[in-house]
């Protein structure tokens, strides 16, 4: 590391002189800053291999607000920078949300000496390296093709793709069933990537997150002057799907007059901007997902689906499985994400340990693969081993059998109790609550916030 360059910004004068002491016998230059502001200046004036930043330049404060936006401002200057955060010790749930926000990697702080610089040395590394392939003019390339496949892992899949391969290239409708997480929404891209369709655009709206006034100007656009803030003529989703295909996702959540107004544009082939009395044509293959059963009512919607609409949305359905009723999948998945999120973040995690792997084809996954997902990707940003164990997981096995139906209010139910339990048991600490839950602190406050509690 003798041809390296550091920066480490931290307001605590004691931190920067032991910093640099430690870190000068073993690395070419290392430049201190106690002032954030002159980050900006030393970012443009130097090529550093690394940063080291602290999160909390106030005392007293520990949110880490301020390591964050300056984290945003220097991967502004220059996103290849590799910044390696300081975190209080134990707060390793703002380390996590560091790491998914660009940093290269966290040191705990008291440190420990040679996990510092064994940190630090990873991070030079790998500047080096990525500053040695970037002189390689196919490297765009190769990343820009890459990017473009959908890929779909698991045996229990397979059927569900024999039916996206045969159905994809006609321009049949088609209703994605399945509860949250089980990838209703990668499936709708594959089934558009397969298709005749693949070079026009794919547009995603979650129809359910629409508010009433909100519902038509989005997917059919509007005209200048149609409302207050309409300033100019704008078009909708499905003006811009124009040619391919549509995905709207959460259908289940349309209130009646929503219903009406979309199976008019389904009919007829053709929408209107709001304020505007011309018709224009739209072409596009229809794609819908939700994760209720539209033939029933349910406390959340209390009025059925239109018949005339499902019929006309439904020509096929397909039916993704809960992660806990695909057991097999569990493994592909879980190493697929390992190996995604090890190189992504740069971590030494390669395997699983064969007691996890049994432990989670035990445990309910009630946020199907995406819960899988976010567990794997916390696990392997705060390994210190390459081997994922059991200890790395948070599994909540108070989570009793839910019936399938009326499935999503039990999942909400369950939600409550477990964190009811978990804020007695931790006496309301909201950091040991949240990591407990695999949280972040705020999502945690807004989940409290929802349940009143
Ligand atoms: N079989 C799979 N292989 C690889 N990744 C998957 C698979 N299934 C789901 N995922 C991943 O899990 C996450 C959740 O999937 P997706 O968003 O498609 O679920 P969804 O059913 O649309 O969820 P929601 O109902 O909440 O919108 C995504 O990041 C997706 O890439």
């Amino acid at each position: 590391m003798q041809d390296a360059k550091l920066l480490i910004v931290d307001d605590d004068p004691d931190v920067l002189l032991a910093a640099r002491l430690l870190l000068k016998r073993h690395v070419g230059a290392v430049d201190i800053e106690k002032n954030p502001e002159k980050l900006p200046f030393l970012l443009n004036n130097n090529r550093y291999d690394a940063i080291v930043l602290d999160m909390n330049f106030q005392r007293d404060v520990s949110s880490g607000r301020e390591g964050f936006a300056w984290l945003d401002r220097i991967l502004d200057i220059d996103p290849k920078a590799r910044v390696i955060l300081f975190t209080a010790y134990g707060d390793v749930e703002m380390a996590v949300r560091a790491i998914k926000a660009g940093a290269a990697d966290f040191v705990l702080k008291p440190w420990q000496n040679d996990k510092f610089l064994e940190t630090i040395r990873g991070a030079v590394t790998r500047k080096q390296e990525s500053d040695e392939t970037d002189k390689s003019p196919d490297d765009k390339q190769r990343l820009k093709r890459s990017a473009g496949s959908v890929s779909i892992i698991g045996s229990a899949m397979r059927s569900v793709l024999e039916t996206v391969e045969r159905v994809a290239p006609t321009d049949a409708n088609i209703l994605i069933l399945g509860e949250n997480g089980t990838g209703k929404d990668l499936i709708a891209r594959a089934m558009h990537e397969q298709s005749n369709r693949r070079d026009k655009p794919f547009v995603s709206v979650d129809v359910g997150a629409l508010t009433e006034s909100l519902f038509e100007s989005e997917l059919f656009g509007h005209v200048k002057g149609a409302f207050t803030d309409a300033r100019d003529d704008r078009a909708g989703r499905f003006e811009e799907a124009n040619g391919g295909t549509i995905f709207l996702d959460e259908i289940g959540n349309l209130t009646p007059a929503q219903q009406a107004k979309l199976l008019t544009v389904l009919q007829q082939r053709q929408v209107t901007r709001v304020g505007s009395n011309k018709a224009r044509p739209v072409d596009v293959r229809l794609i819908c997902a939700t994760n209720a059963n539209l033939n029933e009512q349910s406390p959340d919607r209390p009025v059925r689906f239109r018949q005339d609409l499902l019929y006309r949305i439904n020509t096929i359905e397909l039916h993704l499985p809960p992660l806990r009723e695909r057991p097999t999948d569990i493994g592909p998945l879980a190493d697929y994400f390992l190996k995604k999120y090890a190189k992504q973040y740069n971590r030494p995690v390669t395997s699983l340990s064969p007691a996890l792997l049994a432990e989670m084809k035990q445990y309910r996954w009630p946020g199907n693969v995406r819960e899988l997902q976010h567990a794997i990707e916390r696990a392997v940003i705060l390994a210190q081993g390459t081997t994922l164990e059991l200890t790395d997981f948070i599994f909540r096995k108070d989570v009793p059998a839910a019936s399938p139906v009326n499935e999503t209010l039990q999942l909400e139910d369950m939600e409550r109790q477990l964190i009811q339990q978990a804020m007695q048991k931790h006496r309301g600490s909201i950091t040991d609550v949240a990591r407990e839950l695999g949280l972040s602190r705020q999502a945690l406050y807004r989940r409290l916030e929802k349940f009143g509690l």
